[in-house]
């Protein structure tokens, strides 16, 4: 559990009106500034602008909207459409908003009852996060023991998986955490992640508060360091995981899981099973979210860094096949090979289920 100074997000009741606040990443690392919203039209605006940001984070942030609305008398099912289509690509969004908008209808759909139903949903998503965080940190790192006997290995990052995309210890880097404070982690290797550069900004800013041995890089650099040698594991999160096992992540992770399979070095993706999506049968039926392209082409409003008018590609994820990911951490065990159907089976466990010894690796 890492425990930040400005919580990622939190839900509070002033005499105003309940409200739900947002540590806002935009301003990290330089600034720790805490945003109230009030309404759903503000935490869409969050969303968007990724001042909360992180598929697992996003998914409580949106149950707390459904409560928001309920709360203060919006119409809820408005709501529950404006913000699980705030940003499409992570699945964890619309089914944080989904469960929210289920206890609110079960609870009559109307009224403080049904209000009270949908925070009450919201908490427990809440609760949930933060368990999940710490079981997939603990089979993380089981699985890093097992691939990399020895300890003192050296993980590469892309974009950011820690506490910021949770309202606990977060996910890939949540690994990373584990293995840091067990000693175990040599070096974690952190790729800037542009254009909107969560590694250099935010993981960096994890590593740095956690202590751990962190050197930030060019996402260009990345295949420099494979072939000298100098990566052990690549760590990565998810903000959608298709049913054939398919994942959807910050852009830049397909070329990672590509240069791993190509020095032979394992690719793991950290996600709970609440970002598996079975409804998306593949990866090519992932909706990828397109970004403007003032992103690529401004360092900063203002600060053209390509020639004013220039055209720009600016997809928020890529997708990695499955036959390239080693294994798939989540909060109920470790699927490896993702592509074998171990996934559903994964996704029918109970929350309560004990891996078996070691981390409880699916294998073929
Ligand atoms: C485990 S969620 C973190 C996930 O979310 C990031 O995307 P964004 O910063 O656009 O929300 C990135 O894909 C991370 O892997």
């Amino acid at each position: 559990m890492a425990d930040l100074r400005v919580p990622t997000l939190r839900w509070a009741e002033p005499p105003e009106g309940p409200v739900l606040l947002l540590l806002d990443q935009t301003r990290l690392p330089s600034e720790e500034v805490e945003l109230t919203v009030t309404d759903v039209p503000g935490l869409v605006a969050a969303i968007q602008s990724l001042a909360v940001r992180g598929a697992p984070v996003l998914g409580v942030a949106g149950a707390y909207g459904v409560a928001l609305a309920a709360a203060r008398g919006f119409d809820v099912r408005e709501a529950a459409r404006s913000l699980a289509e705030a940003r499409p690509t992570a699945v964890n969004l619309g089914y944080g908003v989904a469960r929210a908008v289920a206890a609110y209808e079960a609870a009559g759909g109307a009224g403080e009852a049904a209000a009270a139903a949908a925070l009450a949903e919201a908490r427990a998503l809440h609760r949930e996060e933060v368990e999940d965080s710490e079981r997939m940190a603990a089979l993380g790192r089981g699985l890093l023991g097992e691939l990399l006997p020895g300890g003192r290995y050296r993980l590469l990052t892309h974009c950011n998986t820690g506490a910021l995309v949770s309202v606990g210890g977060g996910t890939a880097f949540a690994v990373a955490r584990a293995a840091h404070r067990a000693g175990e982690l040599r070096r974690l290797w952190v790729d800037e992640t542009r254009p909107l550069l969560q590694g250099a900004r935010l993981t960096a800013w994890e590593a740095a508060r956690e202590g751990m041995p962190y050197t930030v890089q060019v996402d260009g650099a990345a295949g420099s360091l494979f072939a000298a040698g100098e990566v052990d594991a690549v760590v990565v999160g998810a903000d959608r995981i298709a049913a054939d096992g398919a994942v959807a992540n910050k852009i830049g992770t397909y070329g990672l899981a590509v240069l791993a399979r190509h020095h032979g070095v394992p690719f793991v993706v950290v996600a709970p099973v609440s970002t598996v999506d079975l409804g998306t049968p593949e990866g090519a039926a992932i909706r990828i979210e397109q970004r403007p392209g003032h992103e690529v082409t401004e360092l900063a409003p203002g600060v053209p860094v390509a020639p004013v008018g220039a055209q720009a590609y600016n997809p928020a994820f890529d997708v990695t096949p499955p036959e390239l990911v080693t294994a798939l951490v989540t909060e109920r065990g470790v699927v490896a090979p993702v592509d074998h159907g171990g996934l559903a089976e994964v996704c029918s466990r109970s929350r309560s289920y004990e891996a078996p010894s070691g981390n409880g690796m699916m294998g073929p």
